[in-house]
């Protein structure tokens, strides 16, 4: 199959939307499998009444005729082909070395978008690969004898960034005998210290920094971080920057106030963007990006990996604790995550201890107090979240305890098994969670997410399995075994 990107065309709207002030995309959507058929490529018009419907047209890729930003990529294409003439080869050999061999499905699909200029949103299956998408096109443009930062990436947390960084810095190692400068790469995250990074970026701005928005703003507030030289601009996981309260004003202003949508291409990347059309028709509306924004959406009738099996088990909410001590027992898992629920403002108040960290001591005082059971948490501070972590990364096996910080964009692709020990709170939350297993973009391995729920909570839990359409098996554990 060839894929095709027409330009936008002026076309009546097959779909009606109307304009709202709000960009708070937060309504539990229907949009994560939309109305759109797989390998769709929905592309916007530019003529966008003041009030009005959204002129939206939708092609099916397979067969639009080409139009002048065509590109056509085949299936058997590798990532070098895909990427030569636009990324620099000692990048395309670094990514080779690290197995980056063939492209993934968004890859394929968002690649030739992406050098082609056109701002893009980037909406793909978790474990997908959408890192490396948009790390490719920032090599493909930035040019390393500017002194300027040229690309920004925003993440919602600094566990992300992290993540986000080391992969950019690996790709980015030039051969040592090259003369070249290299792609400098900085982690602007909360928890940092930013006296270094002022006088860095006051010395030898570097090519590329990796942001979350309090620091970021904090440093262009002060203007020691100017956006004039940007080109690229990726806010990643950006459904939930914007549901964010404390994100979203600042994130608004980094799209319109701190920078021009016309000198920079801008790209928008998550596995889930609730009503997506809404979010496309703010982007042109509000100049968050140009107007012909391309919607790059991979599987959208199957937002979840298909290795992953689906299950659940019934049990009163006192006894979870035994229930998953049996699970953990049966399944024998290689790693796995346990996700818990954060615990609420009036139980901090009320001095009890974290649920991580009381399920952590149930699970050492009944597995053996072993190390390779960790936990994470908004709360704890930053070098323990990031030694938690980095001991995960270290490999072998391994039990993490985590709220939903770990939910969003984390890549610990040894995880074969997935536990709810509290089911999420809405439909966005169970397709990241379920998202943290399941990486290995070309696996077949079976990954397991296991939701322990109260018989109350089975129509919840339905109503996920609906909007998501998967399957739910049940598992029959008898308590009395503990
Ligand atoms: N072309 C490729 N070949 C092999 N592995 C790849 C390729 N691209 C990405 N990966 C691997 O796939 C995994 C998932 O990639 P990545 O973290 O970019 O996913 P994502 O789409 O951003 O997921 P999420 O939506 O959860 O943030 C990573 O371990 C990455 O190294």
């Amino acid at each position: 199959m060839a894929f095709s990107v027409s330009p936008a065309r002026f076309q009546s709207a097959s779909q009606t939307l109307f304009f709202s002030k709000s960009s708070q995309y937060s309504i539990p959507l229907h949009s994560l499998s939309t109305n759109l058929n797989p390998n769709l490529s929905f592309i916007l018009s530019s003529r966008i009444p003041k009030f009005g419907p959204l002129p939206a047209t939708v092609f099916d890729s397979s067969t639009t005729p080409f139009g002048e930003t065509n590109v056509e990529v085949h299936d058997a294409s590798t990532l070098r082909e895909i990427c030569e003439g636009h990324v620099p080869e000692h990048i395309l050999r670094r990514a080779e070395e690290v197995g980056y061999v063939m492209p993934t499905g968004v890859q394929r699909q968002a690649l030739p978008v992406l050098f082609s200029g056109r701002d893009c949103l980037l909406h793909a299956q978790t474990g997908s690969g959408k890192t490396l998408a948009y790390l490719l096109l920032i090599f493909s443009t930035v040019n390393t004898q500017r002194s300027a930062v040229q690309a920004l990436i925003v993440v919602p947390t600094r566990e992300l960034g992290m993540q986000v960084t080391k992969v950019a810095r690996m790709l980015a190692a030039r051969p040592m005998e090259s003369d070249r400068k290299p792609c400098t790469v900085m982690a602007l995250l909360d928890g940092g210290t930013l006296r270094r990074h002022k006088s860095w970026l006051k010395a030898e701005p570097p090519t590329m920094v990796v942001a979350t928005i309090p620091s970021l703003c904090q440093m262009v507030e002060k203007h020691i971080f100017k956006l004039e030289a940007l080109q690229v601009l990726v806010i990643d996981e950006v459904d939930f920057m914007f549901n964010s309260s404390k994100q979203v004003s600042s994130l608004r202003k980094l799209l319109t106030s701190y920078s021009s949508c016309n000198d920079r291409q801008t790209i928008f990347a998550s596995a889930s963007i609730p009503q997506h059309r809404r979010f496309l028709h703010d982007c042109i509306q509000q100049k968050w990006t140009k107007s012909d924004v391309v919607h790059v959406h991979v599987n959208p009738i199957d937002p979840m990996p298909s290795c992953l099996q689906h299950r659940f088990v019934l049990c009163p909410k006192d006894q979870r604790q035994q229930m998953l001590l049996l699970l953990l027992h049966s399944d024998a898992p290689k790693s796995a995550i346990i996700f818990v629920a954060e615990q609420s403002e009036k139980s901090k108040k009320a001095g009890d201890v974290p649920p991580t960290t009381s399920l952590l001591d149930f699970l050492k005082s009944s597995l053996g107090d072993c190390s390779d059971i960790l936990h994470l948490e908004e709360d704890m501070n930053f070098n323990s979240r990031a030694a938690s972590l980095s001991e995960v990364r270290q490999g072998g096996s391994y039990l993490l305890i985590s709220t939903d910080i770990a939910a969003r964009g984390v890549d610990l692709p040894e995880t074969t098994h997935i536990y709810n020990f509290d089911l999420p709170r809405t439909v966005v939350d169970y397709l990241h969670r379920t998202g943290r297993t399941g990486r290995r973009p070309f696996s077949d391995e079976k990954c397991f997410v296991t939701s322990i729920i109260t018989p109350e909570e089975r129509f919840v839990l339905q109503r996920y399995e609906n909007e998501l359409m998967f399957i739910c098996e049940e598992l029959t554990i008898q308590l009395n075994k503990v």
